[in-house]
Parts: structure tokens; sequence; C-alpha cells
């Protein structure tokens, strides 16, 4: 399902359909090269621990992000997506062999993120402008001032953070984006402390 709250329009070179959707049911949609791209309608809690526990079943994966402790745009349904967040955590805690950072964005998401008993934290910046702003409605240096105090918020509870760069390899809004931003962003999260630093071609078109 889409809504029409978009994030704006998406160019990518070469493609006719997003990266992130099945090309063929898109393909009709998405014949010309620029395309509005859309933001999936979220799915209910008991879908993403169903995906997870799958996830793990498959052994593929020693770790799954997940649960962005976020401020749903909507804020009517802010608390509720709170408690969606909550019952994930609760359904996927007893997994085992698998670690389960999950994504936030400041302090807020962080303390939400701990309550609902989150072992492992996640914050992500972007090597673009546009894709920041769009996601997390703040530019890249704000980002880190947020990430900053999540950072420092979790050293005094000794909990692990992983800093995920994204758009390495392309924007949807600026196109090709340059290595030398990505290995800035990535020595800051070094700097601030991150164990690990994840490297994603959020629009999958390095593939
Ligand atoms: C960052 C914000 C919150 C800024 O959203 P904002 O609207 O700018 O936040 P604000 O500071 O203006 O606050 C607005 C309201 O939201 C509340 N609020 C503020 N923070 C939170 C929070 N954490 N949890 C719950 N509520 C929150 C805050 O308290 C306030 O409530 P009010 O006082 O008006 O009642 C929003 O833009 C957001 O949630 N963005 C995240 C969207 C998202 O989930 N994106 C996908 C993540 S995955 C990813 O980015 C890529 C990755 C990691 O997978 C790797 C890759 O593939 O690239």
């Amino acid at each position: 399902m889409f809504d029409d709250a978009g994030m704006g329009n998406c160019w990518i070179d070469g493609r006719n359909c997003s990266s992130s959707n099945c090309c063929k049911e898109d393909y009709e949609e998405y014949t010309r090269e620029i395309f509005p791209w859309r933001r999936h309608t979220r799915e209910p809690s008991g879908s993403d621990s169903f995906i997870i526990g799958r996830f793990n079943d498959s052994c593929y994966f020693s770790y799954h992000h997940h649960i962005s402790k976020i401020n749903d745009k909507d804020i009517r349904h802010k608390t509720n997506k709170l408690a969606d967040a909550r019952d994930v955590m609760e359904a996927v805690h007893t997994l085992k062999g698998c670690r389960l950072p999950v994504l936030t964005p400041n302090v807020k998401g962080f303390e939400a993120a701990v309550t609902a008993g989150a072992k492992e934290i996640a914050v992500f910046a972007s090597a673009s402008e546009s894709f920041s702003n769009s996601n997390i409605n703040s530019s890249i240096e704000e980002s880190f001032v947020y990430y900053r105090a999540v950072s420092s918020a979790t050293k005094a509870l000794s909990i692990p953070v992983r800093g995920y760069v994204s758009c390495v390899i392309g924007c949807p809004v600026e196109g090709e984006i340059s290595p030398s931003k990505v290995a800035y962003l990535a020595n800051k999260f070094y700097d601030m402390g991150c164990f690990e630093i994840s490297l994603s071609d959020t629009i999958g078109i390095a593939s």
C-alpha cells in the first residue's frame, strides 16, 4: 500500500522502477525517469515480530535492526506507534542467537527503546543532505548533535551503539554520492564511539 505523504521525487539513473519495490508490479507506474517515491504504510506489529522470527529461524542473519523508535508524523497515533514498538520488543526478546539493535533517532527514542528492553542501539545518518531532511527532518550536522547525545546516554548504561551511514552510493534526490562524504561520516561515527559502522546502499542502486 502507498500513502501520498511522499518523501519527494526519486531519480534513479537507468532504472524504471523504485529499487525498494518489485520492478514488475511497479513498472507501469514508474516508466518515467522521475517518479514519486512514496513511503510504505506501516504494517501492524504482529507482522514485524513474525518477520524477525522467520529471519532468525533462517539463521541467515545474526542481527535484525528493527523498531525505529520514531515519531509518527501523525501525532494522533504517536503513542499507539510506540506501544506497537513495545509489542514487537516483547514478542522478540526471547529470540536466541541474534542481536536486535533498535534504531533510535534521538534521546527520546533511546529512552523508549531502553524502557522496552533494547540491549543494542543503532543511529543513522545520511550521506545526502536531502535524504537526511526527508528522513529525520534535520541536516546531517544536526543529526550528529542528536546522535552524540544518544551516544553519551548509551555510554552511561554500557549499551553498544551501531552507526548506519545511509545512501552511501546514491540518493533518490541528489543522485551519486561522493565516497569522501561517506568516509567523513563513518569517521564521525567512529570518533563518537560506535562499535560497528554499517554502510548502506539504501536505495539498492549498487547492485
Ligand atoms: C527523527 C524524528 C523523530 C524527527 O521528527 P520531528 O517531527 O522533527 O521531531 P520533533 O523533535 O519536532 O518532535 C515532534 C514530536 O515528536 C515527538 N518525538 C520526537 N522524537 C520522538 C521519538 N523518537 N519517539 C517518539 N516521539 C518522538 C516529540 O516529543 C514531539 O512530540 P510533541 O511534543 O509534539 O507531542 C522523525 O523525523 C522520525 O521519526 N524519523 C525517522 C523516520 C524513520 O524511521 N526512517 C527510517 C529509519 S531506517 C533508515 O533511515 C536507514 C537504515 C538505518 O535502515 C539504513 C539504510 O538502509 O540506509
